[in-house]
């Protein structure tokens, strides 16, 4: 199998070949924690289809299978029964180098905790992930900052983590997650650590990325950052309780600039 020419090492970062309506494709997905003694069902036979340019927000008690499901998303964990489709790719099907390649190509990691490299500008954090997918120099550095103005961070490129705010860290790693354009951005509890005040601009962006055609999966325990999704997914115990759609969801504020910034390829619209 020829997984978008991973095999062949074309790791360009702007393949849009293999353009799946359904990006994620989830059939019968189980989970089980093996601890030896005994054994804990993560997710219990899980089927969800998440369509390309969706909004989406998982949502669910502590223990209910939030951090599972993300891991497996993200193709950082395996699941041990059923399908994941990414993007038409069943990813059981990938070996390790691949999953991972699969993984810089595909999916957009926003965290909690920022997981940006301290000592390290801002600007060398964006161009990370083009390191990784063997773009060349100039064009990463080009890339790196159009993508830091986009969330208005294009006079702090050289600044370090630690000289930024928690609002300011987390659009730079937005702006990482962005580096190779993926169809999928994945973003756990990306508010966590903020202020309401940072919290609402950061969903503000997601909201106008999303608005550009990005597919956003956001895992949230707080109902007023789900609100600006357009899809609420909860979770109870291992399972889906219920699936709706916000057909009122907040707003973004328009401030932000993405034109350019997602797409560039007509894969979204800008
Ligand atoms: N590594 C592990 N080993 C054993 N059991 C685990 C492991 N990770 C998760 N679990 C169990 O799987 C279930 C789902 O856990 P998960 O971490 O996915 O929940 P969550 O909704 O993300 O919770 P939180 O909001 O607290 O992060 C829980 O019963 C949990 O105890």
């Amino acid at each position: 199998m020829d997984v978008f020419g991973i095999r062949d090492k074309k790791l360009s970062p702007y393949m849009t070949e293999n353009v799946h309506e359904e990006l994620i494709r989830l059939e019968n997905l189980v989970k089980i924690y093996d601890t030896g003694a005994i054994k804990v069902l993560g997710l219990k036979k899980i089927s969800l289809t998440i369509r390309r340019g969706e909004f989406v927000a998982i949502m669910g008690h502590s223990g209910s299978g939030k951090s599972t499901l993300m891991n497996i998303l993200g193709c950082l964990d395996r699941p041990t029964m059923g399908h994941y489709y990414l993007d038409g790719i069943d990813t059981a099907e990938l070996d390790p180098n691949e999953l991972s390649a699969v993984r810089n190509l595909k999916i957009g990691f926003v965290f909690q905790s920022f997981n940006l490299i301290s000592r390290t500008s801002a600007l060398k954090n964006v161009e990370l992930p083009m390191t990784y997918a063997r773009i060349p120099k100039r064009k990463r550095a080009e890339r790196a900052m159009e993508l830091l103005e986009c969330v208005g961070l294009g006079a702090r490129a050289d600044h370090m983590p630690n000289e930024m705010s928690g609002g300011q860290r987390q659009r730079v790693a937005i702006a990482r997650a962005l580096a190779n354009e993926p169809p999928l951005i994945l973003a756990d509890e990306p508010t966590g650590n903020l202020d309401t005040a940072a919290s609402i601009e950061i969903m503000e962006i997601f909201s106008e990325l999303h608005k550009a055609g990005a597919t956003v999966v956001v895992v949230t325990h707080e109902e007023n950052i789900a609100a600006f999704t357009d899809r609420i997914i909860r979770f109870s115990d291992g399972q889906i309780i219920s699936d709706e759609k916000n057909l009122n969801p907040t707003p973004g504020s328009g401030v932000i600039h993405t034109r350019g910034l997602y797409g560039r390829k007509g894969e979204a619209v800008c």
